[in-house]
């Protein structure tokens, strides 16, 4: 990917520098590419099974999202440190040069401990920049970016935390001549504030990336551009039409989340309060809303809300704050409760405790009958139970929760048509409902066929959607949009083999086939 730019950094009425449009940009349009960020460090976890040079995810869930991932595309290890893995000898190579050459020792001298990511993306800067391989147009941006460094000195126990990681990777980064310690904790608060996750396409969290100009665009909860993610290079896309020299504004936490949580996230995360204009709103949007007040919480459900405040301190954390008063705070601790299983399922990777923890959440969301089925964390839980439930092999009832979120969560979530959660949930479930139509033998296929549910209809359908707008939320040159064009046409071909008119009308049967689709999400208890 060659690097491209239709924009520019410039001062933000809303913090600091900016990023700003240099053309009118339409939606769904290319803002900023980059081929390789200054830094890119995996989470520990992803050590194992991804490419340490261009990022490639070997080990996706591969019914689902990994087919952009050539087949039999593999990593090994580093016969030094034996941590880091390659997918080829030529990315080996080119990691050695750059840096890995100055921390395979280093990680070999570990003895399997492993240093957290923006430790590793400091000693990169840190040893990269002492052999002088960093261009000034790179570094001197970087030392313009805010760094927050006094907040965080004011921060308490994270500061000593900031403290002790800032001078491991100086030690440890080969550059302790070069640079002295304040300066490495200035580079390691800076990595800190203006690292972006590093993402697969299709979204799945892989570490951390940091590129300086990329790292000039400020945060808003209504944001009209958004990130996405081919191996080593990223890009900018437009959400809404940019006007030209207008902010362009990404979102650094997921703004479908409530009010609160999104503010406490920034602030500690990021160490500002929110000024965007729905953060100025306040929590009074579709994000914060209930089905029904505080006061009219069922009486069941108020004796359960009073036990887990005397057994929780959900309701203290700012995150959860719903509003002053006891009734707020019963919402507060249920809140609380349900963030908390989400949470605790993320980090769980047996796919069936997965499943069932959040099965416990979303439970607790519609028997409060407080959650709209669009309000989070009860529409996160059910992406996330859909994707672990595909695991289990319980592939009908991933379907039934695909159909409940392809029609009554993701056009209120995310209403642009190529915002690329909505396309990338869009493809999950096309190649599940793919998958599942190819089981001609399924007990289930064959009922599901005899009560009006043909998959095969509804998986064109969705792949079709997904056609018609990945170039937009992901470019036509980039990995993904690749594989899904690659998968519509061997679609096509399947359909049309024998039969060349199979085709014909397929616009109709699939205006036909969509009620069926819906009632079957709507089938579901919860
Ligand atoms: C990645 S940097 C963005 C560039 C930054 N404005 C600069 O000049 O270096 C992130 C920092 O920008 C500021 N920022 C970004 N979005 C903001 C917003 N919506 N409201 C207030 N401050 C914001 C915060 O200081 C945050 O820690």
């Amino acid at each position: 990917m060659t690097d491209q730019k239709y924009a520019y950094v410039g001062k933000s009425p809303v913090a600091g520098n900016g990023l700003f449009a240099e053309k009118d940009i339409p939606a769904g349009e290319l803002i900023l590419s980059i081929s390789r960020p200054l830094v890119g460090a995996l989470d520990v976890s992803r050590l194992a099974d991804t490419c340490a040079n261009c990022f490639i995810w070997t080990a996706g869930p591969s019914i689902i999202t990994g087919t952009y991932v050539d087949e039999g595309v593999s990593v090994k290890k580093c016969s030094g440190c034996q941590q880091l893995r390659y997918c080829s000898k030529k990315c080996q190579r080119q990691s050695w040069k750059r840096y890995h050459k100055d921390e395979c020792d280093l990680i070999d001298n570990m003895d399997g401990k492993q240093l957290p990511k923006v430790v590793r993306a400091t000693i990169q800067i840190l040893s990269t920049q002492a052999k002088g391989l960093i261009n000034d147009n790179i570094w001197s941006p970087f030392l313009r970016l805010e760094s927050h460094i006094n907040e965080m000195r004011a921060s308490g126990d994270q500061w000593a935390d900031i403290q002790l990681m800032a001078q491991g990777a100086h030690n440890f980064s080969g550059a302790r001549y070069a640079f002295d310690l304040q300066f490495a904790t200035e580079v390691f608060a800076r990595v800190l504030t203006n690292c972006m996750t590093l993402v697969t396409p299709t979204l799945d969290p892989l570490g951390i990336c940091l590129d300086p100009i990329a790292a000039c665009a400020n945060h808003s909860c209504d944001p009209n551009a958004f990130v996405v993610m081919d191996g080593p290079g990223l890009s900018f896309r437009s959400l809404k039409p940019i006007k030209k020299d207008e902010e362009i504004f990404i979102s650094y936490v997921d703004v479908t989340n409530p009010h609160a949580r999104r503010q406490y996230e920034l602030k500690h995360r990021w160490f500002f309060s929110c000024r965007c204009s729905k953060c100025r709103k306040g929590p009074t949007l579709q994000e914060d809303l209930f089905n029904f007040t505080p006061d009219e919480l069922d009486q069941r459900w108020r004796e359960t809300a009073d036990h887990l405040l005397k057994v929780t301190k959900f309701a203290d954390d700012p995150s959860n704050w719903v509003g002053a008063g006891p009734e707020a705070r019963r919402i507060s601790v249920l809140q609380g409760v349900a963030f908390d299983e989400y949470e605790e399922a993320q980090a769980l990777s047996d796919p069936k405790a997965a499943a069932d923890k959040l099965q416990h959440g979303m439970l607790l969301c519609h028997q409060t009958k407080l959650w709209p089925v669009y309000r989070q964390p009860y529409a996160a839980m059910r992406h996330d139970f859909l994707v672990n439930t595909v695991s289990t092999g319980n592939l009908p009832l991933a379907f039934a929760q695909g159909a409940r979120t392809y029609f009554t969560i993701d056009p209120i979530l995310y209403p642009e048509t190529h915002h690329p959660v909505r396309v990338v949930h869009n493809w999950t479930l096309a190649m599940l409902t793919l998958y599942i139509s190819s089981e001609q033998d399924n007990v289930i296929v064959k009922s599901m066929l005899e009560i009006g549910i043909n998959t095969g209809i509804i998986a064109y359908g969705l792949l079709y959607e997904v056609a018609s707008n990945v170039d937009k939320s992901h470019g036509n040159s980039s990995s993904f949009a690749k594989a899904v064009h690659r998968k519509m046409d061997e679609v096509i071909v399947d359909m049309t083999r024998g039969n060349s008119g199979a085709l014909r009308g397929m616009m109709d049967k699939i205006k036909e086939e969509w009620p069926v689709f819906e009632q079957l999400g709507k089938w579901l208890e919860y």
